[in-house]
């Protein structure tokens, strides 16, 4: 299978290599080459096949690598490494490079709640220092005075600004924001589906009916058009077979037909995966597990407020920032169920009139309602789990709501109100605590 590579991005890095490796009088040369852009975009992927174009075998370290127990430990690691890449110059008489794969995961500083660490800095300053004197990294405990090889360096990440500014300033880092143009795309996805028969026609039907999914999109598509045959294969195996099968078998490895690789299949398989990426945003939960979520720039509290505490009045004109606790620990008003006025129409249910009136506003408002639920544990540690999503009318929400509660008597339960364009929460509200 043949991949493409951007000419744009094979000549900003083989030209940040080789000037590495030259000796311009009077020039000053970045060491450092910043790769950054959205995730899956093929950053990554790409300087790969660089190196592999230019015959090259970098040294790799992974953003993960850059924190440790014990501090001093990552930037110890860059130290050693940038020397036995040097150390592979001399030997091979070859280029060589480190690269550094997602740098802002392992270093960046996202929000005031990720931790600011030691080894965050002494890698910030390691960095800053071989940027500063490439010719001369020395390992803690012992000194050599023979200069080293320059080796340039390559980070990839999604978001620069997160890191610290006197490492990524024009003199130590050279930028690159990688963006593909739709002609990018389209001769990557080519490259991907180019063992699948499909027409060029029908390659930018494919980019151009999603486009706004990266890279990844596609080659995660590719492979799930392989389901189907695997799942044959497991079933004509037996579930309970297929372990010996796959794991120290003598047999040679399976042989799967040829999938239906028409672009009506991939379609709608690309359809089916946008539609799980749409579950995952509703309920946002990525930012459940940071912790931490801004709407309007305010945090959320995630701590759990004094049950008397009065409610914030929800305007559903001026959304966002119902993010508030409905008081009473049990859902039920006073009396075992309300009674509410609701479109004209009388409704009695068991929830207090509170929970009513927030329902109510938010389907008028033209909101999803959401319900989670937590226990006490996870409660504790924000993880929420998905009760129900609900786009139907208020009489409809309501029974969900009540439903939700009935199954989770002995949870945390809140309810979100979801702006289903613009993908947020404009309301998240405690509306049970056990
Ligand atoms: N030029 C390409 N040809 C074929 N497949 C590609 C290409 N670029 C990217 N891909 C596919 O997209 C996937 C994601 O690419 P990659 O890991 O390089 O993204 P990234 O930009 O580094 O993402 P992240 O920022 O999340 O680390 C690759 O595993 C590969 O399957």
């Amino acid at each position: 299978m043949s991949y493409y590579i951007s000419p744009r991005f094979l000549d900003k890095v083989s030209v940040h290599i080789t000037k590495n490796f030259l000796d311009i009088p009077r020039i000053k040369v970045p060491l450092i080459l910043g790769i950054h852009g959205r995730k899956g975009e093929g950053k990554t992927f790409q300087c790969e096949l660089v190196f592999k174009t230019m015959g090259i075998e970098p040294v790799m370290i992974s953003g993960g690598e850059l924190e440790s127990p014990d501090a001093g430990d990552p930037s110890r690691l860059l130290r050693l490494r940038y020397r036995e890449a040097a150390e592979q110059v001399r030997v091979k008489g070859q280029m060589c490079a480190i690269f550094i794969n997602d740098f802002d995961a392992g270093a960046g500083r996202f929000d005031s709640g990720t931790q600011y660490t030691v080894n965050t800095q002494l890698v910030n300053a390691t960095l800053m220092n071989i940027a500063d004197n490439p010719t001369n990294v020395q390992l803690p405990g012992s000194y050599d005075e023979t200069p080293l090889h320059r080796i340039p360096i390559i980070i990839t990440g999604n978001d620069f600004s997160t890191l610290y500014a006197p490492l990524i300033r024009d003199g130590r880092m050279d930028k690159f924001y990688w963006e593909p143009s739709r002609e990018d795309r389209i001769a990557i996805v080519r490259g991907i589906f180019a063992d699948d028969s499909l027409s060029d026609s029908q390659i930018i039907k494919l980019v151009d009916d999603f486009t706004g999914q990266a890279i990844d999109f596609f080659s995660a598509m590719r492979s799930r058009i392989y389901d189907e045959q695997i799942r044959e294969f497991i079933y004509h195996q037996g579930l309970d077979k297929i372990s010996r099968r796959l794991v120290n078998s003598v047999d040679k490895p399976p042989e799967l037909p040829q999938p239906d690789f028409s672009l009506q299949h991939l379609i709608e398989s690309g359809r089916a995966m946008v539609e799980e990426q749409q579950q995952i945003q509703k309920l946002r939960l990525v930012e459940e597990y940071n912790q931490f979520r801004t709407v309007n720039s305010q945090p959320i509290n995630r701590n759990p407020q004094p049950i008397n505490q009065p409610h914030l009045p929800y305007n559903p004109v001026m959304p966002p920032h119902a993010f508030d606790d409905l008081g009473p620990s049990n859902w039920q008003g006073d009396s075992s169920s309300s009674t509410t006025f609701i479109d004209g129409q009388t409704v009695s249910s068991k929830l207090s009139l509170d929970v009513l009136e927030q329902v109510q506003k938010i389907r008028s408002g033209g909101y999803q309602i959401g319900l989670e639920y937590a226990d006490q544990r996870h409660f504790k540690t924000g993880s929420w789990k998905s009760c129900a999503i609900i786009d139907g009318g208020i009489p409809e929400a309501i029974a969900s709501v009540e439903n939700c509660l009935s199954q989770h008597p002995k949870d945390y339960v809140r309810l979100l109100g979801i702006d289903p364009k613009q993908r947020r929460r404009v309301v998240e509200t405690i509306i049970q605590r056990p």
